[in-house]
């Protein structure tokens, strides 16, 4: 789909991702919208709540409230197909498979070398990949999901300036070529200001609106 055939009959964009009342034993109610090719940053203190906000809006933790990707309920999708669909790189990913290659099945080497390894990464054992080695190895293999969503809690918290920029371009860079949408957690002032389309900020458990953004 792209985006002008995502607009609703008032020619605004439709949402991409449509978050109202959202609220679990911890954090909201909370409402957000995700525009196609939008990129929101979500930032607040340690502990306000950010992870487990992704973590409600992509149905790991059990919440109340409405969550629409394109319209349509998330109560409609096999749970499976919504966590693909609307996808989380957390702040630890997983990794179940002994080499990476078992993990990145699909993974084109044009992603691979846009994130600074060659094609040898596949063989590599996952134990001996640094902590931020792992963290673009992961977004690789969200990114072979072909998520309509990204929800990216702080992918480049491991990350040198070398390396961070390569996961900001790769991420925009898809956003624009999917019309997808990203909410991204940072702690990360500059970054926010480079990569936020809006800011969104967390405070304990609600969500508010930076008016400086
Ligand atoms: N299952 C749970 N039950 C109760 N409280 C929880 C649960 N999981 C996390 N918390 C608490 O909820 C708060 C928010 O946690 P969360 O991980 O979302 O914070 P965060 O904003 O992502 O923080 P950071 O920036 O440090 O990663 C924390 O105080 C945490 O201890």
């Amino acid at each position: 789909m792209n985006i002008s055939a995502a607009n609703d009959i008032d020619g605004a964009p439709a949402a991409r991702l449509s978050v109202d009342g959202l609220r679990t034993p911890v954090i909201g109610p909370c409402a957000l919208t995700l525009a196609p090719g939008e990129c929101v940053v979500l930032t607040g203190s340690s502990g306000s709540g950010k992870s487990l906000l992704l973590r409600a809006i992509c149905d790991l933790d059990p919440a109340t409230g409405t969550v629409l990707l394109e319209g349509r309920a998330r109560e409609t999708y096999v749970p499976r197909d919504w966590r693909r669909a609307v996808a989380l790189l957390p702040a630890e990913p997983a990794w179940w498979a002994e080499t990476v290659g078992e993990h990145l099945l699909t993974t084109s080497e044009d992603v691979l070398s846009a994130l600074g390894f060659s094609a040898s990464v596949m063989s590599w054992e996952v134990a001996r990949a640094s902590s931020g080695e792992r963290q673009r190895l992961a977004l690789a293999r969200l990114l072979q999901l072909q998520p309509r969503v990204l929800l990216l809690d702080e992918p480049t918290a491991n990350l040198d300036a070398g390396n961070r920029a390569r996961v900001e371009s790769v991420v925009r860079d898809y956003l624009v070529s999917r019309a997808a949408a990203a909410l991204w957690v940072t702690h990360d002032a500059e970054q926010a200001a480079r990569i936020g389309d809006r800011e969104l900020v967390m405070r304990a458990g609600r969500l508010e609106a930076n008016a400086c953004t």
